[in-house]
Parts: C-alpha cells; structure tokens; sequence
C-alpha cells in the first residue's frame, strides 16, 4: 500500500509458478508479459545492482526486503548497460525516492528499459513457496488474469537450462578498460583478457584497481587468440543460465589452463570446474544476498560475502583425496563444514590438473565456494569478491590474482600461518 501512488493508475498484475502458487499484485514496471526461473535475493540494500547484474537474465527476482527504491536509480551503480534480468517481485516499491544521486525512481526506471515488474506481493509467503519448491518456472503477467491459464503456460515453458544465456548478455566486440586507477602507479599494469559471460562493472572496476589493464572480450573468443596476446592472465567472469550450456567457454579454460594465470568468479568458477572434469549441481534455491558466511580454509577467517547462483560444483568429484594433505582423510565428507571444524583445507588429485585445494566453504549448507590448482596456476571462487552489493570482505581476491600474476607463492592465502593448518 503506497498512499502517494494512485493505485488506478497502475493495472492488475499475477505471478504464477509452476507448482501453482499464485500471487495478484500491481504492475509496478512495464506492462507485458515474461517468463523465467523464480529466485529470491535477501539483499536488505542495493536493488540498482542487482537489477542490472546481467548473470539474472531468464530470472525473476524477488526482493525479499519488504520496501524498495528508496534511494532511486543513480549512474554510478550499473554493473551493466542494459536491464537483463526477466522481471522483478517487491512488496513495496517506492515512487518518490530521496537522495543526491537519484536521477530516476526504481519504477520509472524499469518502465523505461521495458521490465515487467509486480508488487503489492507477500514476498514473505513466495520465499518460503521457493525454499519449498525451488527455483521454479514462472511468469509474470498484466496481460494474462487468469490463473489457471498462466500456470499452464509456465508448465509449458522452457526450463531455463535449455538457452545459452550468455550469448544474449556478452559484449559484441571487445574493449580495453585501464588501469589508470591503479593503486601502485610504479609497477607496469598487468594485462588481463576478461572473458565476458555477463561480467558486471564492479568486477573490471575491482580488477583495474588492482593494477590490471583489462580486454574485456566476447565469451566465444577463440582461446588461440587470447594466447596470443601473450596476457599476464586470463580472467572467466560471471554469467546467466547454466553452466553446461557454454562449452566454448569451458574448451576455452580448457586451452589457458596451466599456459597463463587463471581465476573465475561465479560462473568463471563453475566453467573451470567443469574444464577440469568436475560435476555441476544445481542447489535447490541457490544462493542470492549479501550475508553468507563464508570460511576461507587458508586462514581460518570468515567472510561474510555477496552471493549470487543456483548452480555450483561438486568438490569430491574433482578427484580422490590426497590422504596425507587432508589430515589423513581418505574419503570424501558430504558436508563440507567438517573441513572448517577440523581447521584444513583438503587436497585432491585431479586427472588433469593435479592437485587442487578446497579453500572455501559456505558455513550456512557446506557447499564449496573457493578452490585453487596447485600444480597449474589458478584459483576461482563461487561467490562475489567484488561485492556490489554486499560487504567488502573478500576484495583481496583481487590483488590475490595480482600477485598471482607476478609469480608469487602464497598469493591467495594473504595472512595464511605456516604449514597446512591454521
Ligand atoms: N552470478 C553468476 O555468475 C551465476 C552463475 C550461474 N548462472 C548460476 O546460477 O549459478
């Protein structure tokens, strides 16, 4: 309920999930009609990012904090140019928003950029329906009122697996970000190729002031060429939709593994983890917000990080584990927390690549976060170093693969102690 807002003026909207859960609301975006996976995103701050994170196109993305867009749209946040995402839920949106920066309201802003968009929804009631069900099909209409026919029709649509996301989102030619903002203007800049998945902003902007000069290039860019550019590293960003429908990308990891310094984030991590013959699972509401807790293994400390995927990796699957560099453990744990209550980050074999280590773990549901290859170099991690929204705990990831990129030796674990345990 929204007193300065003339509810007349805003037509009827419904959200229909495929297990046939229904929600009436208000239009609060472009009218029209979108269908997509459901998730939910507990960010108490921050909705211009997540709005434009191009890694939620096919998704519909509910806020579960109750009043959004207070504070406007300004035009610093972007993390990309254009909107991706396939719709937004809110309980409450504001349309008289009040700060500085503000150029434009939430609601105009997705009107204006064709995002079909509801509130008056009790998002408390859809994100305990998704806990219980998943990330399911969904759509969003002002179109279609009725809802035995928009459930069907979800029923009929497409599971978002089954489209290269990544495709629709990555940039069409390639382009070079600088590294004038560099915070050691003394040392030469280290030349990255980003293989941009749907890379948000706040990931070259961290990358670049870390001391990288940055090729952001199209995700089907011909690993060949990026070798030949002689890179000091290559990075695999973030990105839409599943992992397994870009193998380019991960033949792509395949040919810069163990010839040039590699790290990923989010996506980046899963196209990796596959390149070294790992399995993907899907979680079953994945992981959206700013407050995971997060063990980094090298050091005992805990992050608490930004978070933004349904998809990860299966860390036993990587290979067996290496018995005398995982305190004598030689078979896999299921939950992956016994690592952190047993104060080790374990090692395994992997067919390929050789050892590579467990170095995060998420304290909520034991699901790996981090891993680094010891015997090639590289390392790439599930969640979000870059925040953008969230805290600002995991930013040394970028200077992590800064000194990876000089040939330092114990370049990820920054204040790691002496020795396999901490
Ligand atoms: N932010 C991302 O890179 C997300 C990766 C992938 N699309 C997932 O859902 O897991």
């Amino acid at each position: 309920m929204n007193l300065l807002v003339d509810e007349g003026a805003h037509p009827r909207a419904l959200l229909a999930l495929e297990d046939g859960t229904h929600f009436f609301g208000r239009s609060a975006g472009a009218e029209g009609e979108t269908f997509g996976e459901i998730v939910f995103n507990t960010s108490m701050v921050g909705y211009q990012e997540i709005v434009s994170d191009p890694s939620y196109a096919g998704q519909l993305v509910t806020l579960t904090y109750p009043q959004v867009g207070n504070y406007g749209i300004n035009e610093r946040d972007m993390q990309a140019d254009e909107l991706h995402l396939a719709g937004l839920v809110v309980h409450d949106l504001c349309y008289t928003p009040s700060n500085w920066q503000s150029v434009l309201s939430l609601p105009e802003f997705l009107s204006s950029r064709g995002v079909v968009a509801i509130e008056d929804v009790d998002t408390r009631a859809l994100t305990l329906a998704i806990r219980e069900g998943g990330a399911m099909r969904a759509a969003l209409s002002t179109t279609d009122l009725d809802p035995e026919s928009l459930v069907a029709r979800v029923r009929a649509s497409a599971p978002i697996s089954q489209h290269n996301y990544v495709a629709d989102v990555s940039c069409a030619r390639s382009h070079v970000v600088g590294a004038r903002t560099a915070s050691n203007a003394s040392e030469r800049p280290l030349r990255v190729v980003a293989y941009d998945c749907g890379e948000k902003s706040g990931i070259v902007r961290r990358l670049a002031a870390a001391g990288c000069e940055v090729t952001v290039v199209p995700w089907d860019t011909p690993a060949a060429d990026v070798l030949a550019s002689a890179p000091d590293g290559v990075f695999f960003s973030n990105g839409p939709g599943d992992p397994q429908s870009v193998p380019a990308v991960v033949e792509a990891v395949r040919a810069c593994l163990g010839k040039v310094p590699v790290f990923g984030i989010c996506l980046g991590n899963q196209v990796i983890s596959l390149a070294a013959g790992a399995h993907i699972e899907k979680l079953p509401y994945g992981h959206h917000g700013g407050n995971e807790p997060v063990m980094n293994l090298l050091t005992g400390k805990v992050e608490i990080t930004a978070q933004n995927h349904n998809y990860g990796p299966v860390f036993s699957t990587f290979g067996p584990l290496v018995p005398e560099l995982s305190d004598d453990v030689s078979e896999h744990p299921r939950d992956l927390r016994f690592w952190s209550q047993r104060r080790m980050a374990p090692v395994v074999m992997n067919k390929r690549y050789g050892r590579v280590r467990l170095t995060h773990v998420n304290l909520n549901d034991g699901t790996p976060e981090g891993i680094q290859f010891l015997d090639v170099p590289a390392f790439s991690l599930q969640y979000h170093p870059e925040a953008k929204p969230g805290p600002n705990d995991s930013a040394y990831a970028f200077a992590a693969f800064a000194r990876l990129m000089r040939g330092e030796q114990d370049y990820l674990a920054i204040d790691v102690r002496e020795g396999r345990r901490f």
